[in-house]
């Protein structure tokens, strides 16, 4: 419990005058009377975000093809120049990481890149909580290699359904395996996986191992470079806002830059090359190598306005605002919604919390469809969760304060009873 907690609104108020993040909320189009927590699945649209967006239309309307070298943001070098700004949030040097794809495309091109069976080496490790889309990418990747997904893809069971122990990830990376593809943070519960520990214990038994930031970027600080990690992609529409299908990212470790990208494309080249036309491919000496075709200009553009607010906020000062939201969250729940169904189903300690809540309830399809009936924006994962995901650049504390007292009307009122409890199509 967060010292000195109390319950009530004015103790909300008062953390609300003490957050130095606060300057960023009027930042962001939040829509009156609606509360939302679903920045982990797609974050909102910021001023910045909007601004360098018209900024690249307005460049498009003015240069023509010309915007691919002139205007305010040239489109030839806008993926290296956002990967530049994802950098440090990742704890990656700039050549380390590239804006391209997209999450599950990204992590075919790294599988068809780093996954090389041989001899008796050719099992990759997942685990049963995984996202679904990287399971389906993992399983065709070992199709197309004509080995079979039932025998080749381990998927690490969890001891209790919510959490993976680092303990049975290292036992089952044998021998046999030849990658590991873990999540950093897994969707459901939240848990943070050791990340450091895991890619040392790969590391030691002779396997590439990469990792899935999705829940991660934007909301915890990274040390990718540091831990040593073979690879790593994300998408930026969760906590970084940059809208929806905006182009994802990748990280590879510079002693990969030597490996040809599995899948090669013409916007893999060297820049100065490019353009040369050659049959050979000339690949950049950066993670730029494995982009593929021409980049999606108008999914980036936000992107550029978006990371500049997390510059200035700082990925430490997020996480420790992102930190405080949680525990105050998880506070607010124990006190206030006690005995009426509820069991937090993510973790207490802060080195293993992400940067979302996840509420359990054997009505949850059903109280998710009351919150959003009630203004508030959560999401609901099957089969008994809603996930809260107070954002450190946009949620207050007071809003924090409001969703339980919400919930707990809603709970004591009964008025989920009137919906079903199943989910709707995007749930
Ligand atoms: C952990 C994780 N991996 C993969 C995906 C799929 O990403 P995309 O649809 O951008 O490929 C998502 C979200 O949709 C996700 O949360
Ligand atoms: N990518 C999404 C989409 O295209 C539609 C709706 C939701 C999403 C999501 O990102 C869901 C998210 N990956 C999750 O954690 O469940």
């Amino acid at each position: 419990m967060m010292s000195e907690f109390l319950p009530t609104l004015e103790f909300a108020k008062q953390l609300d005058e003490k957050d130095t993040l606060s300057r960023f909320r009027e930042e962001f189009y939040l829509k009156p009377g609606t509360i939302y927590m679903d920045g982990n699945s797609l974050g909102l649209l910021s001023k910045r975000a909007e601004k360098t967006l018209l900024e690249t239309l307005e460049d498009w309307k003015q240069y023509g093809i010309d915007g691919w070298t002139q205007g305010k943001h040239p489109w030839f070098y806008m993926s290296e120049e956002l990967g530049k700004k994802l950098a440090p949030l990742v704890g990656a040097s700039e050549e380390e990481v590239i804006v391209t794809g997209s999450t599950t495309v990204n992590l075919h091109q790294l599988v068809s890149t780093f996954y090389k069976p041989e001899g008796k080496r050719t099992k990759i490790l997942a685990d049963e909580l995984n996202f679904p889309s990287d399971i389906y990418a993992l399983q065709s990747q070992l199709r197309l290699h004509g080995l079979d997904p039932d025998t080749h893809l381990i998927r690490v069971k969890s001891r209790d359904g919510r959490y993976l122990d680092e303990e049975d990830l290292i036992q089952a990376m044998t021998d046999e395996v030849a990658l590991v593809v873990l999540p950093t943070i897994l969707y459901r519960s939240g848990q943070i996986l050791d990340m450091k520990r895991l890619t040392e214990a790969a590391h030691k038994k002779g396997i590439i191992i990469g990792f899935d930031a999705c829940h991660s970027a934007g909301s915890i600080p990274h040390y990718f470079s540091e831990w040593d990690v073979d690879f790593a992609f994300w998408c930026n529409y969760k906590h970084l806002n940059g809208g929806p299908g905006a182009v994802g990212a990748l990280f590879v470790n510079r002693k990969h830059f030597n490996q040809l990208p599995g899948m090669t494309g013409w916007f893999g080249s060297n820049k100065e090359k490019q353009f040369d036309m050659e049959h050979t491919f000339t690949p950049a000496n950066s993670a730029g190598a494995f982009q593929i075709g021409t980049p999606h200009v108008l999914s980036l553009a936000p992107l550029i306005g978006s990371l500049d607010m997390f510059h200035e906020a700082g990925i430490e000062r997020i996480r420790e605002k992102s930190l405080k939201l949680t525990q105050y969250l998880m506070d607010l729940i124990e006190t206030e919604l006690a005995g009426m169904g509820f069991h937090i189903g993510s973790p207490r300690e802060e080195e293993r919390r992400g940067g979302h809540v996840s509420l359990e309830h054997e009505e949850a399809a059903r109280i998710c469809k009351s919150l959003k009936e009630n203004g508030v924006i959560p999401d609901f994962r099957a089969p008994n969760i809603i996930r809260l995901a107070p954002v450190a650049l946009y949620t207050s504390y007071q809003e924090v304060w409001e969703v339980v007292q919400i919930l707990k009307t809603i709970m004591t009122e009964k008025q989920y009873e009137k919906f079903k409890n199943e989910r709707e199509v995007v749930a």
